[in-house]
C-alpha cells in the first residue's frame, strides 16, 4: 500500500469524480423521465379522475401525433386527457380506467410496433377484467396490406373479451385517410359534446425546394438511387436523426395525390433535408409514380410540399452509449442520420450490404472519414453481387457474432434500417442465433433493438 499522500489524494479525487458522475447520469435519468411524465399529464387538467386515458402504439409516430392531437381536441373541448404510449401501459391503468381512446398502428406483416410487443406479451397475453373500461379505436393501417389494421382488430377482439365496452365501432385508417380521421374527429365530438368541430388543424406542409440531385449509383446492377437536397423556402425546422420526411403529391405534378414517407439522411445542421431515394420500377419498366417524379421530372429550383415528422422510436441513444447500425440499400439514409450527429465518445459500427463495391458504396468517403476520426469504429460491408462476396448484410451479422456480443454486453444498442422484405427478418433472425431470442426481445422491449424498415 502506498503512503504517499499525493497518490492517496489523486486516488481519492478520482473517486469522487466517479460518484459524482454516476450521480449526474442518475439525476440526468430521473430529469429526463419527470419530464416525459409531465409532458404525459399536462393534458389532464383539473378533474385527473375523470380524465380520458389516450395510449398510442406507434411505429413511424404517425399515431403518436395523432394521440396528441386527440389530446389536445379534447382538451379543448373542456375534457382532460392523458397520453401514455403501450409500451407503458398495463392492465392495472386499464382496469382503473373509465374511458380510453386507443390509437393503434399495425406495422410488418400485422404486426404490433415494436413499443408495443411488451404490451402484447404481458397484458394481452391473457384476458383481463375490463368491465369497467369503455373505449374508442383509431386503427392506423394500410389496405395494400393484407392484414390491414391487423394489430388494431387485435387488440379490439382482447379489450371486447376482456369485457370492455366500446364507444362506438373501431374508425379504420387506410394511408392516412383524411375522411376517417374527420369521423374519429366526430367521435371526439359526442364525448366532449362540442358542437362544432375542434380546432383540428391537419398537419401543415411546408415549401422546400430541390437544390441538388446526384446519382449515387451510376452504373450499379440495381436501381438507380439519387442523392436529393431541400433547402427551405422559410424558416429551417428542427428535427433529429431517425425522423421522417412527408413529401405531399399533388395532381398539379402529374401524381395521385396523397404523400410518400423518406427518412431523413441530414441534420439540421447542414441546413437541408437529404433523402436517397431508389426509383422503383413497376413490372412493365415504368417509374413509379411518386419516385418516379422525384428522380426523374423534379428540377433542380423546383418548390414542393413537405413536413418533417418526429419517429421517436428511431431516435438515438446518449452519445457515449455504443451503437450497432444495420442496413442495405437506400435504409443507409436513416443510418447516415445517426452517424452525422455523434462523436466519438461511445463507438459506432456500421455493417451495410448492397449490390457492388464499385458501383453502390453510398456515402463512402463520409464513411472513411468516420473511421479516421473515430465516430465510426468498425465498419462491415457485403457486396451481394462481386465475385468472391455474394453476400447480405445478415451474413455479417453472422460472422460476427462474437464481437456483436460482447457489444451488446457493454450495453449497445442495435438500429437496423432498409427493406422489410429479405433484410429486415433475415438480420432478425441473424440476431436472435447471435444474442439469443430472449435477449433480442429484453432488447427489443428495452428500446435498445430498434427498426426503421419499409
Ligand atoms: C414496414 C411497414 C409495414 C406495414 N404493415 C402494415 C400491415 O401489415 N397492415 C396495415 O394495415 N398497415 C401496415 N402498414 C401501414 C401503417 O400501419 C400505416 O402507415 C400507419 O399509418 C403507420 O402509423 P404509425 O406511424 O403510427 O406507426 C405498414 C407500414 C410499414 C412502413
Amino acid at each position: 500500500m502506498t503512503s504517499d499522500p499525493q497518490r492517496w489524494l489523486w486516488a481519492v479525487g478520482a473517486v469522487v469524480l466517479w460518484l459524482a458522475l454516476i450521480a449526474l447520469t442518475v439525476w440526468r435519468q430521473r430529469r429526463a423521465k419527470a419530464a416525459a411524465r409531465a409532458q404525459s399529464t399536462a393534458m389532464a387538467g383539473a378533474g385527473e379522475g375523470q380524465a380520458v386515458l389516450v395510449a398510442f402504439a406507434s411505429q413511424t409516430g404517425f399515431g403518436e401525433e395523432l394521440a396528441w392531437m386527440t389530446a389536445r381536441a379534447l382538451g379543448d373541448g373542456g375534457v382532460g386527457a392523458r397520453v401514455v404510449s403501450f409500451n407503458d401501459l398495463d392492465a392495472e391503468t386499464l382496469k382503473a380506467t373509465d374511458r380510453a381512446l386507443l390509437i393503434v398502428s399495425t406495422t410488418g406483416e400485422g404486426d404490433p410496433p415494436d413499443s408495443a410487443v411488451r404490451f402484447v406479451r404481458k397484458i394481452m397475453g391473457a384476458e383481463a377484467d375490463l368491465s369497467n373500461l369503455h373505449f374508442g379505436l383509431l386503427a392506423l393501417g394500410d389496405r395494400s396490406y393484407d392484414a390491414f389494421c391487423g394489430f388494431g382488430h387485435a387488440v379490439d377482439g382482447w379489450l371486447r373479451r376482456s369485457g370492455a365496452q366500446p364507444l362506438f365501432d373501431t374508425v379504420e385508417v387506410d394511408d392516412g385517410d383524411a375522411g376517417a380521421i374527420r369521423h374519429w374527429q366526430h367521435q371526439l365530438n359526442q364525448i366532449t359534446g362540442s358542437v362544432t368541430a375542434p380546432d383540428w388543424t391537419p398537419p401543415a406542409y411546408d415549401q422546400w425546394r430541390l437544390v441538388e440531385r446526384v446519382l449515387a449509383n451510376p452504373g450499379s446492377p440495381g436501381g438507380e438511387a439519387h442523392h436529393l437536397a431541400f433547402e427551405p423556402v422559410g424558416a429551417l425546422p428542427d428535427w433529429a436523426a431517425g425522423d421522417i420526411a412527408e413529401i405531399g403529391l399533388s395532381p398539379r405534378d402529374g401524381v395521385t395525390p396523397g404523400s410518400r414517407e423518406y427518412s431523413i439522411a441530414s441534420l439540421p445542421s447542414d441546413g437541408r433535408v437529404e433523402f436517397l431515394i431508389r426509383l422503383m420500377r413497376h413490372a412493365d419498366g415504368t417509374p413509379g409514380l411518386a419516385s418516379g417524379w422525384l428522380t426523374q421530372d423534379l428540377k433542380v429550383g423546383d418548390v414542393i410540399d413537405m413536413r418533417l415528422r418526429a419517429n421517436r422510436s428511431f431516435h438515438g441513444p446518449s452519445d457515449e452509449t455504443p451503437m450497432i447500425l444495420i442496413g442495405n440499400g437506400t435504409g443507409i439514409a436513416g443510418l447516415r442520420a445517426h452517424l452525422k450527429a455523434r462523436t466519438a465518445a461511445g463507438g459506432a459500427w456500421l455493417l451495410f450490404g448492397e449490390r457492388t463495391q464499385a458501383h453502390d458504396a453510398f456515402f463512402d468517403a463520409e464513411l472513411q472519414a468516420w473511421l479516421t476520426s473515430g465516430v465510426l469504429t468498425r465498419l462491415d460491408r457485403s457486396f451481394s453481387r462481386d465475385a468472391g462476396d455474394g453476400r447480405y448484410v445478415q451474413a455479417l451479422v453472422t460472422a460476427a457474432s462474437d464481437d456483436l456480443r460482447a457489444w451488446v454486453s457493454r450495453g449497445a444498442v442495435i438500429y437496423v434500417c432498409g427493406s422489410l422484405e429479405g433484410m429486415a427478418s433475415g438480420v432478425h433472425a441473424a440476431l436472435e442465433q447471435a444474442l439469443g431470442a430472449d435477449v433480442l426481445l429484453q432488447m427489443l422491449e428495452d428500446g435498445r433493438y430498434r427498426r426503421d424498415v419499409y
